[in-house]
């Protein structure tokens, strides 16, 4: 199974070089506040031009990974570097190649969008322009408004359009497209994709399970603090089967679904209509849902009844954010 709990072995006196090449590196870091332990012995690196995804469910301890990198707070133990040094505290050597766009935006609602974009300019050392800014977040047409007159995912917008300012070399984004319709948030994935190709590192935590699909190199799925799930997106799902699915017919009642070797049943309701999902996990996954598709088919001819929308896919990754929320992905690991 290529899918791997995050099994790695405490590294906490590791010395970040071993990770030679990477922007950032995290090894066992371990964050409480007071008797909580929010996070519990996440590591992983990412190297220039790689974008790691980290999602979870609510409360997984995303943030206060971002945070600890960001430097805002010193690990409870564990290791945190970028760029080979430790950020607690933004030392200088840090703070001019890394940028962030966090969940609360830092915006002054006053100023207007140019306003505000200026004064990030004055603090870079080597800004970008404003102009050409505004037109890569798409909105130069709204830079005399106040940032209160914004709509949310244009404040998203403006935040992420502030962190280019600095031309960072790490980029951390925290829940980037929130707010934002979806013709938004394809331009802001571009934005993203382009960043990438120019060899920034990107750390993205979001909710939207398709965004990180379509951007990140290597994922990983926090539950209560620790990385349940990691490694590229074909590699996260191949350990978690196909699903052979139909719509149930009306004359069938879930107990009359045949078993199938192998194959685990659920019925489940989508748009106000029962579906059947068969399963298969272990062994040749592909043989097993060729095998599988063969006996129901052969159930519903002796039925006399069609299988309508039958169909054969892997697991999404909404299939197995599902199963380690519910915990499935210990039992799997083990
Ligand atoms: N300052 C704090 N004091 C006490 N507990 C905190 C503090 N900040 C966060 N927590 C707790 O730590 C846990 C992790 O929170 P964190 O914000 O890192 O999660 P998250 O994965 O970013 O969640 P979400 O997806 O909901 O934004 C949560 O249970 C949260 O309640």
């Amino acid at each position: 199974m290529t899918t791997t709990a995050n099994t790695e072995p405490a590294a906490a006196t590791q010395d970040s070089t071993s990770s030679a090449g990477a922007s950032v590196v995290v090894r066992d870091l371990h964050q409480r506040y007071g008797d909580f332990e929010a996070v519990k012995g996440v590591s992983f690196e990412i190297r220039p031009g790689e974008l790691f995804a980290l999602l979870g469910t609510n409360g997984a301890g995303k943030t206060t990974t971002i945070e600890t990198l960001e430097g805002f707070r010193r690990p409870s133990s564990g290791t945190v570097r970028v760029f080979g040094q430790d950020p607690f505290g933004q030392p200088a050597g840090i703070r001019e190649r890394v940028n962030a766009v966090l969940q609360g935006s830092g915006l002054l609602e006053d100023l207007s969008v140019e306003e505000s974009l200026g004064l990030t300019s004055d603090l870079a050392a080597d800004p970008r322009g404003i102009d050409e800014i505004l037109q890569l977040i798409n909105l130069t047409d709204k830079r005399k408004l106040r940032i209160r007159q914004l709509s949310g995912g244009q404040k998203r917008r403006l935040d992420l359009g502030s962190a280019l300012m600095t031309r960072p070399e790490v980029l951390y984004l925290d829940e980037p497209t929130t707010g934002m319709d979806p013709e938004a948030r394809h331009e802001t994935w571009k934005i993203i994709n382009e960043l990438k190709e120019s060899g920034v590192a990107v750390l993205l935590t979001t909710h939207y399970l398709e965004e990180a699909e379509r951007l990140a190199d290597r994922l990983a799925i926090m539950h209560r603090g620790e990385i349940r799930v990691e490694g590229t997106l074909a590699g996260v799902l191949a350990g978690w089967g196909d699903r052979v699915s139909f719509l149930l017919p009306s004359d069938v009642r879930t107990a009359d679904l045949p078993d199938v070797a192998g194959a685990g049943i659920e019925v489940e309701t989508r748009d106000q209509e029962l579906w059947a999902t068969y399963t298969v996990s272990d062994g040749d996954v592909a043989e097993r849902a060729h095998h599988a598709v063969a006996a129901l088919m052969g159930w519903a001819a002796e039925r006399g009844t069609v299988l309508q929308h039958l169909q054969v896919r892997g697991a999404s990754l909404e299939d197995v954010f599902l199963q380690v929320a519910d915990g499935a992905a210990d039992l799997l690991a083990e």
